[in-house]
C-alpha cells in the first residue's frame, strides 16, 4: 500500500497554562499528518511530543516530517526509529484499521463519556495550587468521579493545607490522584505518603514522586506505604517501561500512548505480561486522543479511569479546524 501523505504544524493555547514541577507550559504544539491510499481513504494522525517527558522536540518531529517523500509505504512508517516515539504512534495509528477518520464531527463535547462500544471512566485533571478547590465541583457536575491533583509545584506544607481541604470537601465516593511529576525528595515523598494512607483508598495512588533515577527509592517507597505508587515519567516510552518490568515493578504504569511509541509495540508488551495500566493524555487534539483511547480500551486493566478528563484546558475547536488547517500552506 502507498499512501500520499502530507502534514500540518498545529498549535493550541491552554485556556488556563498548565502548571508542573517542571514548570509553567502554555501552548501545546503538535503536527497533523494526513494520508491518503490507493482508495483514497484519507486517515489522519497526530504528533505531539513533550520533550521534558523524554520524548522527540516538536523541531525534531517536524525535521522527520520534512524529510519524508510525498509519497510513503508501511516499511517506512515501522521503520521510524525510538527516538522518534510521538512520530512513531501518529503514524502507526494513522493506518491502524479504525484510524482517525473524519467521520462525523471532529470536535466531540467535554468529557464523551460513552465512547461508542467501550466504557472507559474518565479521571478529571484538576489546575495545581488552591484554584482545585473550586474547580472539582464543575467536573463532578460533569460526572467525572476521580480526580487528579498536581503537587510539587509549590511550597509542601501549603500544599498539604490545601490537600486536607481538598479531601475533607470531595464526596466520600470520590476518588483522588496526585501526581508530583518527580517533583519531590524522599522525605516529602514519605510525608505525603503517610498523609495519604491516612485517608486510604481515597487517595488511589501518587504519580511519580521521585525523580526517573531513583528508582530504587521508590520501590522501596511502594513497600513502605499503603497508598500505590504509579510510574510516569520513568515509563515515558517502551525501552523504559521493559527496563523497570525487568528491575520488578509490579506497581501501577502510566502509559501515555501520544508518546509512547510504536501502538503494536505496547500491544505485544501487554499481551505478554499482565500489568496494572493507567492510560493518560498528552493533551491531544481529537485524533490522537481517538487512537489513543482505542488503545485504553483494548489495553486497560483493573478498571482504572483513564486521564483524558482534559477537555477544559482547551478551547473547543471548530467543527471544521481540520479542513482550515489543510487550506494553510
Ligand atoms: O493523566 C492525566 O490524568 C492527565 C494528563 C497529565 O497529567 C499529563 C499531561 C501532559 C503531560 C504530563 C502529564 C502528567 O501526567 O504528568
Ligand atoms: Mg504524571
Amino acid at each position: 500500500m502507498i499512501y500520499q501523505f502530507s502534514f500540518r504544524y498545529f498549535s493550541q493555547k491552554f485556556t488556563k497554562p498548565m502548571i508542573t514541577n517542571h514548570g509553567i507550559w502554555e501552548i501545546r504544539e503538535s503536527i497533523i499528518i494526513r494520508l491518503i491510499d490507493e482508495k483514497d481513504q484519507i486517515t489522519w494522525g497526530e504528533i505531539s511530543p513533550i520533550s521534558w517527558f523524554g520524548s522527540e522536540t516538536i523541531e525534531q518531529a517536524l525535521d522527520f516530517c520534512r524529510q519524508l517523500p510525498k509519497e510513503i509505504t508501511k516499511e517506512i512508517i515501522f521503520a521510524i526509529p525510538d527516538k522518534l516515539p510521538a512520530c512513531q504512534f501518529a503514524f502507526e495509528s494513522s493506518t491502524h484499521p479504525g484510524g482517525f477518520r473524519l467521520c462525523s464531527r471532529v470536535s466531540v463535547p467535554e468529557a464523551s463519556f460513552q465512547s461508542p462500544g467501550t466504557n472507559l471512566t474518565y479521571s478529571g485533571l484538576l489546575p495545581a495550587g488552591k484554584s482545585a478547590l473550586n474547580q472539582w465541583s464543575n467536573l463532578w457536575e460533569q460526572g467525572y468521579k476521580t480526580f487528579k491533583w498536581k503537587i510539587g509545584v509549590n511550597e509542601i506544607n501549603q500544599e498539604l493545607e490545601i490537600f486536607d481541604l481538598l479531601i475533607s470537601s470531595l464526596p466520600t465516593s470520590a476518588k483522588l490522584r496526585l501526581d508530583a511529576n518527580g517533583g519531590l525528595t524522599y522525605q516529602q515523598a514519605k510525608l505525603w505518603l503517610e498523609k495519604c494512607d491516612q485517608f486510604s483508598p481515597k487517595i488511589e495512588f501518587i504519580e511519580q514522586p521521585l525523580s526517573v533515577d531513583k528508582f530504587t527509592e521508590m520501590q522501596e517507597l511502594s513497600n513502605l506505604y499503603l497508598t500505590p505508587i504509579a510510574l510516569d515519567e520513568s515509563v515515558a516510552n517502551l525501552h523504559q517501561l521493559e527496563s523497570c518490568f525487568q528491575q520488578g515493578w509490579r506497581g501501577i504504569f502510566v502509559i501515555k500512548p501520544g508518546i509512547f511509541g510504536s501502538p503494536s509495540q505496547l500491544r505485544e508488551f501487554c499481551k505478554q505480561h499482565q500489568i496494572d495500566i493507567v492510560f493518560s493524555s498528552v493533551f491531544e487534539t481529537e485524533i490522537g486522543r481517538q487512537a489513543s483511547l482505542q488503545l485504553a480500551a483494548e489495553l486497560s486493566t483493573n478498571n482504572r479511569a483513564v486521564g483524558f478528563g482534559i477537555n477544559h484546558f482547551f478551547q473547543q475547536q471548530e467543527a471544521n479546524w481540520l479542513e482550515s488547517l489543510w487550506k494553510t500552506f
